[in-house]
């Protein structure tokens, strides 16, 4: 199987045609320049409790997507994680297809390189690897790097921090709805809310304008918490325009995933986005997906519909809605 790292080191100056985004998708012409916006910043240490929910409500409304820094993961947590994730795609191709996923098995889960079927035969540039990190019940070490040896204790450490930061979140949004701290949390699996790690590669690209990373979409689970390196790539689009998103160190990128827009009813929305690639540099970005557990049933949360606000999203089981999605289904 070709891998866009394999491709990358052959062509040099022109990358193949089925990298070639059509003009209303490559990034040099629809990229908003002079942007009046920006994707909100929140402080987490802020000790006006209130002033976060305010600023996370707001951002989830109007962007469905945020960063927030000093937010208690420790630095040297999120330089390991980001040490061992290059290390293992640094390893030769040979030692990384151990981890491919399995072809039609119906896991997401392994070393890949496309999940989505896009449209016109288009291809990202971007190769990944998926594996769940939490709970335990759900990990499957099969798909967990042994080298570096030190992938699965710093994975471990992650994900104990990024639970904390989960639960956290989950509470401000439940609290902004106007539920009790604990509904949205409940309402999604609770203690068996999945936690799904991938790692995004993208190798130097030699024409960045014309191509994309990952292409447009919204994610499908409940939010995202997403750790990016220093190429900065991530762009989100508000109100028909495409603005890139600031990289900061150590900040973490949160986004509203599909199944937030839907359990809040539409008051959250969930995030369109998309990345950009770079030249000269490798970018590289760590997204933790928070998923319900497959056969639950997510729908608009009953303390929020009534007869003057009825459900505006179908209740399904999630496993179906990620179905659908992938397939392209109308939901
Ligand atoms: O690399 C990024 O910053 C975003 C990646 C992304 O959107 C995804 O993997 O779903
Ligand atoms: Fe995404």
């Amino acid at each position: 199987m070709e891998r866009v790292q394999g491709i990358a080191l052959k062509y040099k100056e022109k990358i193949p045609e089925e990298f070639v985004r059509s003009k209303d998708e490559q990034p040099g012409i629809t990229t908003v320049k002079g942007a009046v916006f920006e994707v909100p910043v929140i402080d987490l240490s802020n000790p006006d409790e209130e002033k976060i929910l305010q600023s996370i409500v707001d951002a989830s409304q109007k962007w469905g997507m945020f960063q927030v820094v000093e937010h208690r993961i420790p630095g040297e947590v999120i330089s390991k994680l980001q040490e061992v994730g290059r290390e293992f795609f640094e390893l030769t191709e040979e030692e990384k297809e151990v981890y491919a996923k399995p072809l039609d098995d119906g896991t997401l889960e392994g070393y890949g390189t496309k999940l989505q079927k896009e449209v016109h035969g288009k291809k990202g540039w971007v190769d990944h690897l998926f594996h769940k990190i939490w709970p335990p019940s759900a990990v499957n070490y099969q798909f967990w790097p042994k080298k570096p040896s030190s992938y699965r204790e710093t994975n471990e450490e992650y994900a104990k921090w990024v639970q904390g930061i989960g639960d956290k979140l989950l509470k401000w949004l439940s609290l902004g709805l106007g539920l009790e701290e604990d509904d949205v949390k409940e309402a999604l699996g609770g203690e068996n809310l999945v936690y799904l790690m991938k790692i995004n590669y993208y190798p130097p690209c030699p024409q960045p304008e014309v191509a994309l990373g990952v292409v447009a979409h919204t994610d499908m689970n409940i939010i995202t918490i997403l750790v990016p390196n220093d190429v900065q790539g991530l762009q989100a689009f508000r109100d028909g325009l495409w603005y890139d998103v600031n990289y900061i160190p150590n900040a973490l990128v949160i986004h509203i995933g599909d199944q937030m827009e839907i359990l809040s009813n539409g008051r959250y929305k969930s995030v369109l986005h998309r990345t950009r690639v770079n030249k000269e540099k490798t970018r590289m970005s760590w997204p933790v997906f928070l998923e319900p557990p497959a056969d639950l049933q997510v729908g608009p949360h009953t303390k929020l519909v009534n007869k003057n606000n009825p459900a505006k999203y179908k209740t399904k089981k999630y496993s179906d809605y990620v179905y659908c999605k992938l397939n392209k289904i109308p939901q």
